[in-house]
């Protein structure tokens, strides 16, 4: 059974407060994007090991034990002894620690083609709760519909938005931004405006009134980053930010922009039109 992980973006994000659990009340859009990776899970030949991982792609960091796909098969495993052994093999397309949840896409991912290839007959919430015990935005990518987010990432109200017809830049540079040393720098505030409301403006106001509370500190560390922004400004995006704890941005179009890979040498570079 093979599944293809998508990406995501935040439209807006603003950071309301730290929690006495030391995470953060946020709001935030969270919109799917067709970058891809690819996830097959097979069924061992034989039961030595519970599971084995197979990455290939750009590469990875860390153990398997560490990787967001077999933390969700190793959370299942344990309310579901009846999950047997299996080879994961993954491909790694989406940049990790871009901002884009490709991890947590991947976990998101993982949990649903378990629940089908060993009919465990979870529901779509069930799937979300377990979901969202492996990362804050995880449990998003189970519906992977366009959603206002609130809590720590979590809550989730659909939003009537579609960006059908618009191009998407994806940028990604090569420096890795933590999430959790992101918002270690953050001084929470609550807006005026709810991106609730700002969303439904026309996307040409978008760019005076949308904001990724991320930047400033992040920009400041990394002109580099900064930078990008205000290229895909300069090349004519209607709006353009980081997403999430960065450090890829994205800028969106009204018409595809031709040979975008040579404007941004030595960064990862994608254009999708927009679903
Ligand atoms: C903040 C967002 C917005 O999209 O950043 P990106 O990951 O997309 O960059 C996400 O919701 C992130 O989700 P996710 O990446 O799953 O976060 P987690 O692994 O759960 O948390 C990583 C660390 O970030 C901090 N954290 C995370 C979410 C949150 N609402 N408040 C926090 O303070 C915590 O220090 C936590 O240890
Ligand atoms: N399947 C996976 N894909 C990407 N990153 C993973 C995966 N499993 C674990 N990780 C770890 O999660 C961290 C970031 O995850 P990711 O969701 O891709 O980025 P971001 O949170 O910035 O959107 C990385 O430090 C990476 O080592």
């Amino acid at each position: 059974m093979i599944t293809f992980p998508n990406a995501k973006i935040n439209l807006g994000l603003n950071i309301i407060e730290k929690r006495p659990d030391g995470y953060h009340n946020l709001e935030t859009i969270f919109y799917p994007i067709n970058l891809q990776d690819a996830l097959e899970v097979t069924r061992r030949e034989n039961n030595d090991n519970e599971y084995t991982l197979h990455l290939s792609g750009s590469p990875l960091e860390g153990e398997p034990e560490d990787n967001l796909v077999v933390k969700a098969y190793k959370l299942l495993k344990k309310d579901y002894p009846g999950l047997l052994p299996v080879d994961i093999h993954m491909y790694k397309h989406i940049p990790a620690g871009a901002g884009l949840g490709g991890g947590s896409s991947d976990a998101a991912c993982m949990i649903k083609l378990l629940n089908d290839k060993f009919s465990l007959g979870l529901s779509t919430g069930q799937m979300e709760e377990y979901a969202a015990k492996l990362g804050a935005d995880c449990a998003f990518f189970i519906q992977n519909k366009p959603v206002f987010a609130t809590g720590i990432g979590n809550l989730f109200e659909p939003v009537e938005l579609s960006l059908k017809g618009y191009h998407i830049i994806l940028i990604k540079p090569d420096i890795f931004v933590s999430t959790r040393d992101a918002f270690a720098e953050i001084k929470p505030v609550r807006p005026a405006v709810s991106l609730k409301e700002i969303v439904k403006q026309p996307i040409e106001t978008w760019k005076d009134s949308m904001k990724n509370d991320f930047e400033d500190s992040v920009f400041k560390k990394f002109p580099e980053i900064a930078a990008i922004k205000d290229k895909l400004y300069d090349l004519g995006a209607v709006y353009a930010a980081m997403s999430g704890s960065g450090s890829s941005v994205y800028g969106i179009f009204k018409a595809p922009i031709e040979n975008v890979e040579d404007k941004f040498c030595g960064c990862f570079c994608r254009q999708r039109a927009l679903e």
